[in-house]
């Protein structure tokens, strides 16, 4: 059976380090599986070799046969079960990373008033497209991508590459349009793709009224670096998603605010 000794453990500077981010990993992993169904997979591996440690394997062979095969293929099984999961985690950890897309470093170098001046003139047309097709109660799934992953995106999307403007956003999802099912994805300045087909969330504790719209615009910040603007066709309010979690009924300042800082 494996053993931890603890009689070798000193604290030192780097034990409370090593401690310390231990513990940040832990509550990312935790951030990420929560109120997923990730997470009740987690908690039966967890029991598995909680079990695994305290059943002792003189007195009761078998079970604890069982528990060590299942046990030592146990990184195979996270790595499979926790796939979307994994890389999440590595896409948040890439994201604190990197210095180019770290915004409050970027302003300080070029400009914050130019930045937020430029951005208006990019934003004013996605939120102008929202305010209408929330008057017609257009249902409208948008996606920003921080990356385009050509992989994931275009395997079920039509690819358009096409100018920002409202019209166009209206246009596509307009209920007689052939592409106005499934989700626009908007990254690098422009209109990539529409109609896309994205993942939906295995989040179990959502609003019974959250149907495949709302899901697959929180499923697909769950998997990738994403937001999604969602418009409902039922009710015409708006939902923004990020890492997985979702606002509703924001207002259009709300709406402002929150592109202006992730898009
Ligand atoms: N996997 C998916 N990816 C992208 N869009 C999807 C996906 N599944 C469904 N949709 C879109 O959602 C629409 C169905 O929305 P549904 O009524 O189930 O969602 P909802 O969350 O209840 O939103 P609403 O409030 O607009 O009704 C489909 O017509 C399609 O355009």
């Amino acid at each position: 059976m494996p053993s931890f000794d603890f009689s070798s453990f000193k604290i030192t500077p780097f034990a409370i380090l090593d401690i310390l981010l231990l513990a940040i990993i832990i509550y990312q992993l935790y951030n990420l599986i929560r109120g997923t169904i990730a997470a009740n997979i987690f908690i039966g591996l967890a029991i598995i070799y909680v079990l695994y440690f305290i059943v002792p394997e003189s007195k009761m062979p078998l079970l604890a046969g069982i528990l060590k095969k299942v046990a030592d293929v146990g990184i195979i099984a996270v790595i499979v079960l926790f796939q979307q999961e994994i890389r999440r985690f590595l896409l948040l950890m890439g994201k604190n990373a990197s210095l180019q897309r770290n915004k409050a470093w970027w302003r300080y170098f070029f400009g914050k008033v130019e930045t937020e001046k430029n951005n208006y003139a990019r934003i004013k047309p996605i939120i102008d497209a929202c305010k209408s097709m929330k008057q017609t109660r257009t249902g409208a799934l948008i996606v920003f991508a921080k990356y385009y992953d050509e992989q994931f995106y275009q395997n079920s999307c039509e690819v358009l590459d096409a100018r920002i403007s409202k019209r166009v956003l209206e246009s596509i999802f307009q209920k007689n349009s052939p592409l106005h099912d499934g989700a626009v994805v908007i990254a690098e300045n422009k209109i990539k793709s529409a109609s896309c087909i994205l993942p939906v969330t295995e989040k179990a504790d959502l609003p019974a009224q959250f149907g495949l719209r709302h899901r697959a615009g929180i499923g697909v910040t769950e998997a990738n670096d994403a937001t999604a603007i969602i418009v409902s066709e039922e009710t015409g309010e708006i939902s923004y998603a990020k890492q997985g979690r979702i606002k509703m009924d924001i207002s259009f300042a709300e709406l402002e605010k929150l592109l202006n800082k992730d898009f």
